[in-house]
């Protein structure tokens, strides 16, 4: 049995078909890519796996247990974790507090612990502390982790989000771009980190626009254009795919992996990716971002273009 299975799956938001049929499953320890273009439906995919957004239709399960219908933290405590393409860390808090709130998830403690200071409840939280500095140290974070998240650079912001969503110990681990807006040397070092964790026994179900790292890490690569997949496959197979070439307007998909310092003599514009090169959405609805934030933090979102299924939403 895989360990998530996505079977037909559609999403709409009033006249906007975000995702129109998408099918796929990933194994235990696997490493599953979802590209497309900007407004492809990935996003959106991940926010149905997770408990964000009930899905339209189709299914979605855990070893087979039904995720959809379940809230978003019924769906961690079964063992998903994700990131999110604009960060969401708590900026105020500290970046140890930060991680320290991705175990709380698996706790024993109770509200009498907690106020009456039991010895369970401050064995708990030690073993909370302990936990988040083995993975402040996993993810390589080398900024002050007794400061404030957002005084952190962003590339160890994005660090600091892994390790919360580690310390949840999590046996499937959603990432949405998570080597957007780093430098070249940072994906190498994200590139590495993300095969460190598949290492630990943990699936990942990635979305990227850097193809270079896409094609690298990836053992399956699903291709999503205007919500509906298009392919399916190794990532040898899949950017040779005619209809994905064809997804990106006849754009090398691979052009991301021309993202070195020779194209980017700073080596921290992430300009360069492939899916940039096309971009039929830049909707205000960012899917995990309702309110409206558009953009990753690293400012690399291409002009919005007309598209028949999502003019509504983009209006
Ligand atoms: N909450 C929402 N309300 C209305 N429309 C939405 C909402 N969330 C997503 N959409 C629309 O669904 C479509 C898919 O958006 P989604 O964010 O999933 O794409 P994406 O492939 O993740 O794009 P990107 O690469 O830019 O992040 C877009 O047309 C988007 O405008």
């Amino acid at each position: 049995m895989s360990l998530l299975s996505v079977t037909d799956l559609r999403l709409t938001f009033g006249g906007v078909t975000a995702i129109d049929g998408l099918s796929f499953s990933v194994d235990e320890a696997e490493i599953v890519s979802v590209i497309g273009p900007n407004g492809a439906g990935k996003t959106s995919a991940f926010n149905c796996v997770t408990g964000f957004y009930r899905p339209t239709a189709g299914r979605i399960t855990l070893r087979g247990k039904d995720l959809p219908g379940l809230r978003p933290s019924a769906v961690a405590a079964l063992g998903v974790a994700r990131t999110f393409q604009n960060l969401r860390l708590f900026g105020e808090l500290s970046v140890l507090d930060n991680v320290r709130a991705g175990s709380h998830l698996w706790l024993r403690q109770s509200v009498f612990d907690a106020l009456l200071h039991t010895p369970r409840y401050r064995r708990s939280e030690r073993e909370c502390t302990e936990q988040a500095h083995h993975w402040l140290d996993f993810v390589g974070l080398r900024g002050d982790r007794y400061g404030q998240a957002r005084n952190l650079p962003y590339g160890e912001q994005r660090r600091t989000e892994i390790a919360r969503a580690l310390a949840r110990k999590p046996d499937l681990l959603l990432l949405d771009e998570p080597a957007a807006g780093l430098n070249h040397g940072e994906k190498a070092e994200m590139l590495d980190l993300i095969r460190r964790i598949q290492a630990l026994g943990v699936a990942i179900v990635l979305i990227e626009h850097d193809m270079g790292l896409v094609m690298e890490v990836s053992e399956r690569v699903v291709v999503l254009n205007f919500g509906r997949e298009i392919a399916d496959g190794r990532p040898e197979d899949v950017r040779r795919n005619p209809a994905v070439i064809e997804a990106y307007l006849g754009g090398d998909i691979t052009a991301g992996e021309r993202d070195t310092p020779q194209d980017d003599p700073s080596g921290t514009t992430p300009g360069t990716d492939a899916a940039h090169t096309r971009a039929p959405d830049a909707g205000g609805a960012d899917g995990d971002d309702p309110a409206g934030g558009s953009g990753d933090g690293a400012g690399n979102r291409t002009p919005a273009r007309d598209r028949t299924a999502g003019s509504d939403a983009d209006a």
